[in-house]
């Protein structure tokens, strides 16, 4: 019997406050609207924003709400003037859309859309109103994905049919964390041969950076983390070096050691923790002339960068990146034959499984500090 059309009742893991764990719920998930797609989730990854934003500090952060933007699933149906997609489709989810209009789009410039980026804010279609109902209350959408839910609905601009070979356990990381940190070593940074690179954070993120640099054939590849038990993990993706900022002799500071280890400073280096403080010294620890700092993770609301002028005088450039500058309707098919064909790993991030019913495992389980990615799956 075809769904399409109808409100579908399903479950769903509610944040109805921050700081608050997950609630499972029954939903109301109503039928997609003009250019727009409802899709029948069957993987999502939980990604280090989901937590930020479920713990009150995303300057964004609204709730009740479903969380959730690292997801692949099947095309159930698809609203009036959809025909990037079709039924059946399977599908990866972009919190970053791609509209191939907008200034954005076409300025070559950026991988940043603005067409539903104002309503994609407030957890809302780009019609101002949302999808999903739960015991008689609206509640918003997330990054415009909301992959927590069996059945969400994404903007059109949303999503991208990919191969349907690609088993969706593993293209869903492609939705968020491993396209960022790949992205930014090859799109962003540009990596040349022989770069000498430090990658601060050995998550998901900076694992991926690192197989971006590696295969840009950089050449130090220096990955800093508190957390010692992360060596091994940066060693297996391919980092030359490893330092634990916390373990250097004192007085001497991790700029120090960035910048005699790579002979007057690295000519990229990458924040992956969204620590501030971190920010300024993976800046400072560039090459005086030419270093660029990549930054990529996400503070806090109400956080901010300092540095002397003088690092930017002196031409180190500070810069950011959203989803590894992948334009994702374009470059996500190819992301995934990429995948296919073993040029990027996937398979080695997985580190936890949960049903939806125990989705807040995986939120503590990324607290515990020895999750690299948790996939959570949907159908259970
Ligand atoms: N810009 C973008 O498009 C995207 C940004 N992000 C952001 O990127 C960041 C990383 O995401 P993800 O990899 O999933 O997060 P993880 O928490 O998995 O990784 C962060 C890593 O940084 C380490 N760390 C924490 N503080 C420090 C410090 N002071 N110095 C060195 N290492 C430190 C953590 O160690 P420990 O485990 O011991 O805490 C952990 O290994 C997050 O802020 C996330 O929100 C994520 C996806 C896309
Ligand atoms: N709402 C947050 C935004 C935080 C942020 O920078 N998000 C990243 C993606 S993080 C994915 O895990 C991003 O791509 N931002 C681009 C955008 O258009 O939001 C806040 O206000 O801090
Ligand atoms: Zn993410
Ligand atoms: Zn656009």
């Amino acid at each position: 019997m075809s769904t399409a059309g109808k409100t579908i009742t399903c479950k769903a893991a509610v944040a109805w406050e921050a700081g608050k764990d997950l609630s499972i719920e029954t939903i109301e998930v109503a039928p997609p609207k003009a250019h727009e797609v409802r899709v029948k989730i069957a993987y999502t990854g939980v990604c280090h924003t989901d937590a930020f934003t479920l713990s009150g500090k995303d300057a964004e952060g609204e709730f009740p709400v479903i969380f959730g933007h690292e997801g692949a699933g099947i095309v159930e149906s698809i609203g009036e003037g959809v025909t990037s997609v079709k039924v059946g489709d399977h599908v990866v989810c972009l919190y970053t859309p791609e509209c191939k209009e907008c200034k954005f789009c076409k300025s070559g410039k950026t991988n940043l859309c603005g067409k539903i980026r104002a309503t994609q804010g407030k957890g809302l279609m780009p019609d101002g109103t949302s999808r999903f109902t739960c015991k008689g209350k609206k509640l918003l959408h997330y990054m415009g994905c909301s992959t927590f839910s069996q059945y969400t609905v994404l903007a059109d601009i949303s999503v991208v049919a990919v191969d349907p070979k690609a088993p969706m356990d593993r293209t869903c990381l492609l939705g968020c964390g491993i396209t960022t940190g790949y992205g930014a070593a090859t799109n962003t940074a540009k990596i040349s041969p022989g770069d000498n690179i430090a990658i601060f954070g050995a998550g998901c993120i900076g694992l991926s950076v690192i197989q971006g640099a590696v295969e840009r054939k950089a050449g130090k590849i220096i990955v800093v983390d508190i957390n010692d038990d992360k060596k091994e993990w940066a060693d297996k993706f391919g980092a030359t070096d490893f330092v634990n900022p916390t373990k250097l002799p004192a007085g001497v500071t991790i700029v120090d050691k960035l910048v005699e280890m790579t002979d007057g400073g690295c000519d990229f280096t990458f924040d992956c923790t969204g620590n501030v403080g971190v920010m300024r010294n993976a800046l400072e620890a560039c090459h005086k002339g030419w270093g660029e700092s990549i930054v990529i993770g996400v503070a806090p609301a109400g956080a901010e960068i300092s540095t002397r002028p003088f690092q930017l005088v002196t031409g180190r450039v500070w810069k950011g990146c959203a989803f590894g500058g992948v334009k994702g309707r374009s470059q996500m098919p190819g992301l995934v034959q990429d995948y296919l064909q073993g040029k990027i790993k996937v398979d080695e991030f997985i580190t936890h499984r949960h049903p939806l019913e125990d989705i807040n495992d995986a939120f503590h389980d990324m607290h515990a500090g020895d999750c690299i990615r948790a996939v959570i799956t949907m159908d259970e």
